[in-house]
């Protein structure tokens, strides 16, 4: 065979006819001049029962759908489509038009590709990526647990905890900036450091820094270091500051509303733009380092009053996570008595217990300093309460006071009458509380507003 046989037109077709891509041609009206077999075979149809039939009509059949032929007629240029045949396969049609003299559309030239292993090969890809950052999720939760068993656990049964550790758990993995809000001591740097134990950071350095201990002046030195000899005072061989040391790690930032606004906007800086300037430095400093921020202010009220940055304030945000106060999650306050009493009965070397009515008045309490309240004030009933067993009234006076609960004075020597004059105490507290008024609250319990009064006085009760 010579290579001016190329010129046959029938040794053409035959090469056509040899692909495994489809080619399917037809003409400015859309109607089908030409198959070759794969393309016959992809149809599932003849080339016979193809020929002279119109695109339109093959597209209304069901044959293949949508036409990239009808496409690049109606647009006029080359489209690429995919196609689900009737088997299921899937095929890459792309269609080109040649144009005649006039600028008409003379011939549409389709070719369809199967990428059905393709696509299923990326769906596979895409289950095993899953899987792969599932697992590696649940190793790095185990080797949190082993941690936790030598150190503190998280601790928690609640509704309302349980949705914020699957959601700590879910953003864990995203690389992104996250703003932890809540009350003091609900436990946001908990939270922040779990996040980091849970991401694939884990095992890069975990910085912290509360911006409320710092004086305003140090602020920027302290995040960003700086130069030998960048001002007078400085140590002269410079300093690195906390985001170059928690490169490829995790920056938290506690208490960010105390943040000065020129050091937010060097901060939204490196948010941006991965890069930030030492003082005194020439060229940027590089880094990766993921950033959380934590606050118990309203950071939107904040940015209404001018002292906060509101495009820092929707960078921090990207991801926002509420830590809900202990008195929105009362079921946690039991597992928390338990995990404290154990940790610190530990601590001490005792092995002591409350008694049920103690238990009461801890779970009946609002705990507005939160979990550090809680904590704090288990530590210090385990180590100071005389007897092993805590009853109510070793717990602090302010807390059996604003506990709605009547609690009965255990046996201790106490006179009756001095036992009659604590319950009508703490009864007395609570009418006057919740009625705010000395009318009111005397008329609930049955005794003159001034005989109320007296007797207010009488306890010191204001
Ligand atoms: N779920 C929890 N399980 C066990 N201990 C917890 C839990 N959450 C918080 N704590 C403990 O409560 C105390 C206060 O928590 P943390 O410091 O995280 O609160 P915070 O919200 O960051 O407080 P602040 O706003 O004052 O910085 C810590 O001692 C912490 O270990």
């Amino acid at each position: 065979m010579q290579w001016t046989g190329l010129y046959d037109h029938t040794w053409f077709l035959r090469i056509l006819d040899s692909l495994t891509d489809g080619i399917f041609i037809a003409n400015g009206q859309g109607i089908t001049l030409w198959v070759n077999q794969a393309s016959a075979k992809i149809c599932g149809l003849s080339r016979e029962e193809l020929i002279g039939k119109s695109v339109y009509e093959l597209e209304e059949k069901g044959i293949f759908s949508p036409s990239v032929t009808r496409k690049v007629l109606q647009e006029n240029r080359p489209m690429s489509v995919v196609q689900t045949m009737r088997d299921g396969r899937k095929y890459l049609v792309t269609g080109t038009a040649l144009y005649n003299e006039s600028g008409e559309i003379q011939l549409v030239i389709a070719n369809s590709r199967d990428i059905t292993e393709a696509i299923n090969f990326h769906q596979q890809l895409d289950e095993l990526e899953d899987l792969v950052r599932h697992y590696s999720q649940e190793l790095r939760k185990i080797r949190l647990e082993k941690q936790h068993e030598e150190r503190d656990l998280v601790v928690g049964k609640s509704k309302t905890f349980r949705d914020l550790t699957e959601l700590v758990e879910r953003v864990a993995d995203m690389d992104v900036t996250i703003l932890i809000t809540g009350e003091s001591g609900v436990g946001k740097n908990v939270i922040a450091r779990r996040i980091h134990e849970l991401s694939p950071r884990y095992n890069q350095p975990f910085l912290q820094l509360n911006c409320s201990s710092i004086p305003e002046a140090l602020f920027e030195s302290e995040l960003f270091g700086y130069k030998k000899g960048a001002f007078t005072g400085a140590n002269p061989n410079g300093k690195i500051g906390l985001v170059q040391l928690a490169d490829k790690g995790t920056l938290f930032l506690d208490e960010i509303g105390e943040l000065p606004l020129h050091v937010q906007a060097k901060l939204l800086h490196l948010l941006q733009d991965k890069r930030f300037l030492p003082i005194g430095a020439e060229k940027p400093v590089t880094v990766d380092v993921r950033i959380i921020a934590a606050t118990n202010r309203d950071l939107q009220q904040m940015v209404q009053d001018g002292t906060f940055r509101k495009d820092l304030y929707y960078r921090l945000s990207i991801i926002p996570i509420q830590v809900p106060s202990l008195r929105e999650r009362k079921e946690d306050i039991l597992p928390l008595i338990d995990h404290f009493t154990e940790k610190f009965n530990k601590k001490y070397g005792v092995k002591k217990h409350f008694e049920a009515g103690a238990l009461e008045i801890l779970l009946d309490y609002e705990w507005p300093g939160n979990i550090r309240e809680l904590e704090n004030c288990i530590e210090r009933l385990i180590a100071i309460s005389k007897h092993n067993t805590i009853r109510p009234d070793d717990l602090p006076p302010d807390l059996r006071e604003r506990s709605s609960r009547i609690t009965f004075p255990h046996l201790s020597g106490m006179s009756l009458r001095e036992a009659l004059e604590q319950v009508e105490k703490t009864y007395l507290i609570h009418a006057y509380r919740e009625y705010q008024s000395t009318r009111k609250a005397a008329k609930v319990l049955g005794m003159s507003q001034s005989s109320l009064v007296r007797r207010l006085k009488k306890y010191g009760i204001r």
